[in-house]
C-alpha cells in the first residue's frame, strides 16, 4: 500500500486544467487552478453556475481526469492511488465527497442503516456485525438523527434527514478531507443552517479538512477560513475569508457581496456571521443565512 494515510494529510492541486469536448467545441471548464488542503483547512469555493466548481471537486475525488496539471496526496500522484484496488479503497476512505443530490446517492432498495454499514465493511474492512451496528448507531446519533430512521428507505426521509445520513456515511470512515458540493442548496431554508452548523462542528471536532463548494457567500464564509472565487473556470480571487470579504478585488466578488448586504455594510455582515458562528456552541448559524 502506498503512503501512510494515518500521517498528516496534504492534498496538493497544482495548475490543474480540465477541458471538455474536441476541436471547435472544446472549452475550458477549469483553468490552471492550484490549491493546498490539510486536515486543518476549511476552503470555500464559490462561483456562479458553470464556473467549474464541481469539475474541480470531481477531479480531486478522481471522477474526472485533469487535462493538465497534477493532483497529489501526501506527495503521491492521484493516478498512483488509483492504480491498484487497495490504494484506491484507501483513497476513497481518506477523501470523501458529499454531493447535492442525496435522493440519487442512496440505493433506493437499501435501508439507511445498510447504506451506512456498507463503507464500514468496504473501506474500514470491519465485518463483525455487532461492531458495524454499534458504529452505525453512534455516527447516526452523533449527527442528531433518530437511530430508528436506520430502518427506513431513502424515500421515507426528508431532504434534511437524507443530507445528515450522507454526512454520516462520509464521517463514519474517518476521512482526512470532506468535499461538500452544494450540500445545502437543495434543502429547505429551515434546515440549511442546522446542516451547516453540523458540518462545521463535526469537521473541526474530528480534525477533517473541508472543501466547501457553494453559490451562497454567507454560508461559505461561515464554514470556511479561506475563500476561492471562481468565474468561467478561473480563480479570480483567493485568500482568507476576511481578506476577500474586506478587500474584494474582482467585480464579481463585489457583486456577490452587494447581493448579500442586508442593511449594514455587506462585508461587516458576512464577517460578523462568520466569527459568531465560529463557535457553534456559543452562537448557532441562523437558518435564514443561506
Ligand atoms: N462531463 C462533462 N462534459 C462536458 N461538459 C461538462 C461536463 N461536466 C461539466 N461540464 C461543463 O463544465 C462547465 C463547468 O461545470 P461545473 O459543473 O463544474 O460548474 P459548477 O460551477 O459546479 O456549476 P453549478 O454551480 O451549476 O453546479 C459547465 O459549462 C458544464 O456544462
Amino acid at each position: 500500500m502506498i503512503g501512510n494515510s494515518n500521517d498528516d494529510f496534504t492534498l496538493s492541486v497544482k495548475d490543474v486544467t480540465k477541458r471538455f469536448g474536441r476541436g471547435k467545441q472544446q472549452f475550458t471548464a477549469v483553468n490552471k487552478i492550484s490549491l493546498e488542503a490539510t486536515t486543518d483547512s476549511a476552503i470555500g469555493v464559490i462561483g456562479e453556475s458553470g464556473s467549474g466548481k464541481s469539475t474541480l471537486a470531481r477531479m480531486i475525488v478522481g471522477f474526472e481526469k485533469p487535462t493538465e496539471g497534477t493532483i497529489t496526496i501526501n506527495g503521491l500522484p492521484l493516478e498512483q492511488w488509483m492504480a491498484n484496488p487497495t490504494d484506491l479503497l484507501e483513497y476513497r476512505r481518506i477523501v470523501q465527497y458529499v454531493a447535492q443530490d442525496t435522493s440519487s446517492s442512496f440505493d433506493p432498495k437499501k435501508k439507511m442503516g445498510e447504506s451506512i454499514a456498507a463503507p464500514i465493511r468496504k473501506l474500514l474492512k470491519i465485518h463483525d456485525k455487532d461492531e458495524i451496528v454499534q458504529r452505525t448507531e453512534t455516527i447516526v446519533s452523533e449527527l442528531g438523527l433518530d437511530v430508528a430512521l436506520c430502518s427506513r428507505y431513502p424515500r421515507q426521509l426528508s431532504g434534511g434527514q437524507r443530507q445528515r445520513f450522507a454526512l454520516a456515511r462520509s464521517l463514519v470512515v474517518s476521512p482526512k478531507l470532506l468535499i461538500c458540493d452544494e450540500v445545502v442548496s437543495a434543502l429547505d431554508v429551515s434546515v440549511q443552517g442546522a446542516v451547516l452548523n453540523l458540518i462545521k462542528k463535526e469537521s473541526a471536532k474530528r480534525g477533517i479538512g473541508l472543501v466547501f463548494i457553494s453559490h451562497g457567500l454567507p454560508a461559505t464564509a461561515f464554514i470556511s477560513s479561506d475563500l476561492m472565487v471562481m468565474k468561467q473556470g478561473d480563480v479570480v480571487e483567493a485568500g482568507s475569508v476576511q481578506e476577500v470579504i474586506e478587500h474584494p478585488r474582482h467585480e464579481y466578488t463585489r457583486a456577490l457581496l452587494h447581493a448579500y448586504s442586508y442593511g449594514q455594510s455587506s462585508s461587516e455582515q458576512v464577517l460578523s456571521e462568520q466569527s459568531q458562528g465560529s463557535n457553534p456552541s456559543s452562537k448557532e448559524l441562523g437558518n435564514e443565512l443561506v
